[in-house]
């Protein structure tokens, strides 16, 4: 049980081995779960100490499993009696390093808090533990002839509470918003070990502070998300798929327009050739079609009627003649669409074994040609050997920029140049106004940057906010914000 890292992990906590011996600790925490809910062997330490950023080496000391609102509060009064970090854990699909746990802290783990709670089909609302998993909440909502519309690659793994933590988006934000837009109660427990009901599940509710939003996209900071009370809609008919064959990149936008005056949008996406090549190459996966673009966009929208459809291809011919597309296709069955899809949905995966260098920027809409066209420059400029690939969630301004490691570049030189580019992009970013991480947060890779979106004295008020929730800094400590 006592290896030497679970040993190392405690020696890093200040004051505490004075405080109490590491076993004694462990056997204290024991108590306040199920039995075998705390894990401290090596194995889960460095399965459930990180995510998918996997950049920092996992040092947790131990892996704690609740499974009730109240074993979490728990935790945390331990965690402050004892002045020990927590780090949330869910399905560990995030991007910023928001869930590693590098510094001795226990990670908490949502995984046997997954329990759907409870349904009102005349709210139209599902009650969920935190756990819950994002493609298991969009299959009850399926088997209730409902909708949950909140979607993106990692829907079969990651969870709720890690979603609402980083107010996740996805592929369809432009028309149903992010996962904030469908929470309409949560119940937390605040770095204080307090246990709050927020919104009370209720449509209007104009009391002052909406304390529940201050806990969505706070990265577990406050405190830890235990259910949320979400929102449902109706489904969606016949979701139709185009992708097409952009000729140059500022058409991108020229296309949204056009099609956005005519037809309701469900998802408006796009990817550099680059992007769709390690699409093709890591899996069976077809082109789209047999010409080449350099960029490709992905509508989706309902073909509720043949008009609409008439619409779609008169809209397309359009775009043709214009000049702005160069070729397209349409899907013509559900399992068509699905395929179109992955073009899309497959792009982070593909290019994982690449050690990619991960940005998630964000402009205004109008803004998108123009911003990009200034970062392509600087990143051109200044990584001629790196490949650069582009793509995300355009109609919402939303651009992933990744960096592929060369293989013969060792990892750590790689990271250092990106980081010494960082400046330049994240100074366009500031001139454009625009965001450092649009949908991924912040965690550790971004808090350095934090500043060039948000001011000194607005970060000043985060760090307020912080230390009344949290004033002895135990909830995911060094995320976001140093206090
Ligand atoms: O891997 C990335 O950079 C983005 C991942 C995800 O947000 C996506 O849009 O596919
Ligand atoms: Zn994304």
């Amino acid at each position: 049980m006592e290896s030497p890292l679970f040993l190392a992990g405690f020696e890093r906590i200040k004051g505490f081995e004075r405080a109490m011996a590491p076993e004694q600790m462990i056997e204290e925490l024991k108590n306040l779960v199920d039995e075998g809910k705390v894990r401290v062997d090596e194995d889960s330490l460095q399965t459930f100490g990180k995510d998918w950023t996997k950049i920092h080496e996992p040092k947790p000391v131990a892996i704690v499993f609740p499974k009730s609102t109240e074993q979490v509060q728990s935790i945390v009064k331990f965690a402050n009696k004892h002045n020990i970090g927590l780090v949330p854990s869910g399905g560990r699909t995030g991007l910023s390093a928001g869930a590693v746990a590098t510094n001795g802290e226990i990670v908490v783990s949502f995984d046997y808090m997954n329990q759907i709670l409870d349904f009102s089909p005349s709210d139209r609302t599902v009650k969920c533990q935190s756990g819950v998993i994002t493609e298991q909440l969009q299959d009850y909502a399926e088997q209730q002839g409902l909708y949950y519309p909140v979607d993106f690659a990692s829907a079969g793994s990651s969870q709720l509470g890690g979603n609402l933590s980083t107010n996740a988006g996805g592929i369809k934000v432009i028309r149903y918003g992010m996962s904030r837009d469908w929470v309409s109660g949560l119940k937390v427990v605040t770095g204080n070990g307090d246990i709050l009901e927020l919104n009370k599940d209720l449509e209007k509710n104009n009391t002052g502070y909406d304390i529940r939003h201050l806990f969505i996209g706070a990265e577990g900071t406050l405190g830890f998300i235990t259910e949320a009370t979400m929102k449902l809609t109706r489904q969606p008919t016949n979701l139709t798929v185009l992708v097409l064959g952009l000729s140059d990149l500022t058409n991108t936008m020229d296309v949204l327009q056009t099609f956005q005056q005519q037809i309701d949008l469900t998802a408006y996406e796009f990817f550099s050739h680059q992007a769709m090549g390690h699409v093709l190459a890591h899996g069976d996966v077809q082109a789209p079609f047999e010409g080449e673009a350099p960029y490709y966009a992905l509508l989706e929208f309902e073909a509720t009627s043949d008009a609409v459809m008439d619409d779609a291809m008169a809209l397309f011919e359009k775009c043709v003649e214009e000049g702005w597309v160069v070729d397209g296709v349409i899907s013509q069955s559900e399992t068509q669409a699905q395929n179109l899809w992955r073009l899309r949905e497959g792009i982070s995966e593909s290019i994982a074994p690449h050690t990619p260098y991960k940005n998630d920027i964000s402009v205004v809409v109008s803004k998108v040609p123009q911003f990009l066209q200034e970062i392509d420059a600087v990143v051109t400029e200044h990584y001629p050997d790196f490949e650069i690939i582009w793509f995300g969630h355009i109609g919402d301004g939303n651009l992933h920029l990744n960096i592929l490691k060369p293989a013969d570049l060792a990892k750590e030189e790689f990271f250092e140049k990106c980081l010494q580019v960082n400046k330049w992009v994240f100074e366009i970013v500031e001139k454009y106004n625009g965001s450092v991480s649009a949908e991924h947060g912040v965690g550790l890779t971004k808090k350095d940057y934090l500043g060039y979106t948000r001011s000194a004295i607005e970060i000043e008020y985060m760090k307020g906010i912080k230390r009344v929730f949290d004033p002895n800094n135990i909830m995911n400590p060094g995320k976001v914000i140093d206090l």
